[in-house]
């Protein structure tokens, strides 16, 4: 029987369906220690000395909270950034420590929303107006002259930073009619869909409307709006701030505001919070303020609650689930949990990412997470004689920020790419070498050094070597490149379309809406892969990605360091992503970076039935991926 105890506020309903005994207990004081509460508490004391799991969101997980429950194997911190968590101190114990990410993404989102609509419309000085008395007989108009605001519709919101919080707002300011323009280094253009234009910061700030600031806040992104970036700002534009408030330089912002450089502004956050009374926000007319209270949401508890649940199962599956009666056994071990070495060192990586702890927590969702552990579990049915038709019988569940799909075999079929696209690429090899490009020109000289050739060879001789590759499939970069050039204008003249296999398309949209992060990484170049996915015969998928890797920017799929390179990019800890793909190589490699991985065994693909190092299935339908 596993046994969990609960500090956080935690929704009953599910605290019922949880895969054992629950005992709950209220939050302790901000920062104290579970220790510390056992040690004056001796029917805490008891229930912790027997806890295999500890749910807590603002108590503190110590190395005297872990003595005091020698049986513990997992600690949820229903936060993104375990902050309340001595992650050393659980590695070192060989505890598992979950987190809950993204919890509080939509609820913040939403009341981006509200900030902003208060602020153009000046909603709380209205209010504050009528209550004080203002409103008599002798001028009923004069609210409406004195509160006049701006509609949304056809106006430019910039958003700086398009992860889990900025992409909601994205969603519900197109609700409002709104034009979007976001800044986001991170985001391949079209990511967000093709109504959202990506634009340099500098541009961003001196063309919109209203700006919204959605970066998580790291030593790059303080003070990345100081004085210069202000001054960039249209006299008639507002400012809104529920991310971070540090990503503002405060002296500077100051001035702005004091000087009415810009029409106003709404803040969430504050440089020093508590905000003084006597601090000067509070007595500028032009900003609407509120208390740090985005995240401040039941419907956050319950999404955390949800979380915590999933990362409980997935540590301690339901009996009916797996063969094994304990999730400690070998097998499902092996199956689902990184040894323990690389859980220290995930451990060690988070606690350095750490951000400091901030009693509400709800900036949370803006900060990338790479916090919490995973695994793919395999739940094999009882009784499956046959090897091979068990492994069609897997059902993999993964907990996961961000989702990397590989393409050929995985996403589509094989047969499909060497078919169609092969047929239209081959014949024009020849014209696109002879191209006056510095792409194409890199790609030649590539190709020339790969196939060994003559460094004088022909355009036909270079072609006819590429040819050669694309017969035994070589996944060879520079053909990759060409080959993309030729498909990307075969796409945008309707000359040739994409296949995903129907599984794919659903689970994409279905992951997507739940809040995780979709990645593509195949040999195939971006130049092709951008059209392969917004050219779906089921419709554009791109919307759903957020970022495109190719071996040009990522480096040779069958090399962890690749894996490294896209954790990096997506600011995702390698255990929180989750790789796709077909190819028993690409598994070892993304399993090498720390990566879980689940791969596609496809019926009439060509590495249908090989040996997979991880978690096979037959199609997307039996992946599970919670966050
Ligand atoms: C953009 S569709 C073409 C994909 C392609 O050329 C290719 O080689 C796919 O390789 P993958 O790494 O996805 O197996």
């Amino acid at each position: 029987m596993t046994r969990i105890v609960i500090t956080a506020p935690f929704d009953p309903r599910i605290a019922a369906e949880l895969p054992g005994e629950v005992v709950t207990a209220s939050e302790a004081e901000t920062g104290q220690s579970l220790g510390a509460r056992a040690a004056a508490d001796p029917v805490f004391a008891a229930a912790l000395a027997e806890a295999d799991v500890v749910i807590a969101e603002l108590d503190r997980i110590d190395d005297d909270a872990l003595a005091a429950a020698p049986r513990l194997s997992l600690v949820v911190a229903c936060r993104a950034n375990p902050a309340n968590v001595d992650l050393a101190a659980c590695a070192a114990r060989g505890v598992e420590v979950r987190t809950t990410p993204g919890r509080n993404a939509d609820v913040t989102a939403d009341f981006t929303l509200a900030l902003l609509l208060a602020t153009v419309r000046h909603v709380p000085a209205a209010s504050a107006w009528l209550r004080a008395g203002n409103w008599s007989g002798d001028d009923v108009f004069e609210p409406y002259a004195r509160f006049r605001g701006i509609g949304l519709s056809g106006r430019q919101l910039g958003v700086v930073g398009g992860g889990a919080v900025g992409r909601r707002v994205v969603r519900r300011a197109q609700g409002f009619g709104m034009r979007i323009a976001v800044y986001d280094p991170f985001l391949a253009p079209g990511a967000l869909g093709d109504d959202v234009q990506h634009l340099e910061l500098d541009d961003l700030l001196a063309t919109s409307d209203i700006v919204t600031l959605h970066v998580p806040l790291t030593p790059e992104t303080t003070g990345l709006i100081a004085a210069r970036e202000l001054a960039l700002l249209r006299p008639d534009a507002y400012l809104v701030n529920a991310g971070r408030a540090a990503l503002v330089d405060r002296d500077a912002l100051l001035a702005v505001l004091r000087e009415g450089r810009i029409a106003g502004a709404g803040f969430d956050v504050f440089h020093d919070e508590p905000l003084s009374s006597d601090d000067e926000l509070l007595r500028l007319p032009n900003v609407t303020l509120t208390p740090h209270i985005a995240g401040a949401s039941d419907d956050v508890v319950v999404e955390h609650s949800r979380l915590a649940a999933a990362a409980v199962a997935s540590v301690f599956p339901p009996p009916s689930s797996s063969p094994s009666p304990s999730p400690h056994s070998a097998e499902v071990r092996e199956a689902t949990a990184p040894d323990a070495e690389s859980r220290t060192q995930a451990a060690t990586h988070r606690n350095a990412d750490a951000s400091p702890t901030h009693p509400d927590d709800s900036r949370e969702a803006t900060a990338p997470d790479a916090e919490s552990r995973t695994q793919a579990a395999t739940h094999r049915e009882a009784s499956t004689p046959d090897p091979h038709e068990r492994e069609h019988h897997v059902t993999a569940t993964a907990t996961a920020d961000v989702v990397v799909l590989d393409i050929e075999g995985t996403t589509s079929a094989a047969g499909f790419i060497l078919g169609d696209l092969y047929d239209y690429a081959r014949p024009r090899l020849d014209e696109v070498l002879g191209r006056d490009d510095d792409t194409v020109r890199a790609a030649r000289a590539d190709a020339i050094a790969e196939t060994g050739l003559d460094a004088d060879a022909s355009d036909a001789e270079i072609a006819e070597a590429l040819r050669g590759l694309m017969a035994k499939d070589v996944k060879s970069t520079p053909l990759k490149t060409l080959q993309g050039i030729i498909w990307a204008e075969g796409f945008a003249a309707g000359e040739i379309h994409s296949q995903f296999f129907d599984d794919v398309p659903p689970r994409l949209h279905a992951w997507h809406e739940d809040g995780i992060r979709l990645a593509v990484y195949s040999s195939g170049s971006v130049a092709s892969q951008v059209p392969w996915f917004r050219h779906a015969p089921q419709g554009d998928l791109t919307p759903l990605v957020e970022d495109f890797f190719d071996t040009v920017k990522a480096g040779p799929k069958k090399e962890s360091a690749s894996f490294d390179k896209i954790a990096a990019a997506l600011g995702v800890a390698p255990d929180r992503a989750l790789f796709l793909t077909d190819h028993p190589d690409e598994v070892s490699a993304a399993l090498a970076a720390g990566w879980q991985v689940v791969a596609l065994d496809r019926a009439g693909e060509p590495w249908a039935g090989a040996d997979f190092a991880a978690p096979a299935v037959a199609s997307f339908d039996e992946i599970e991926v919670t966050r």
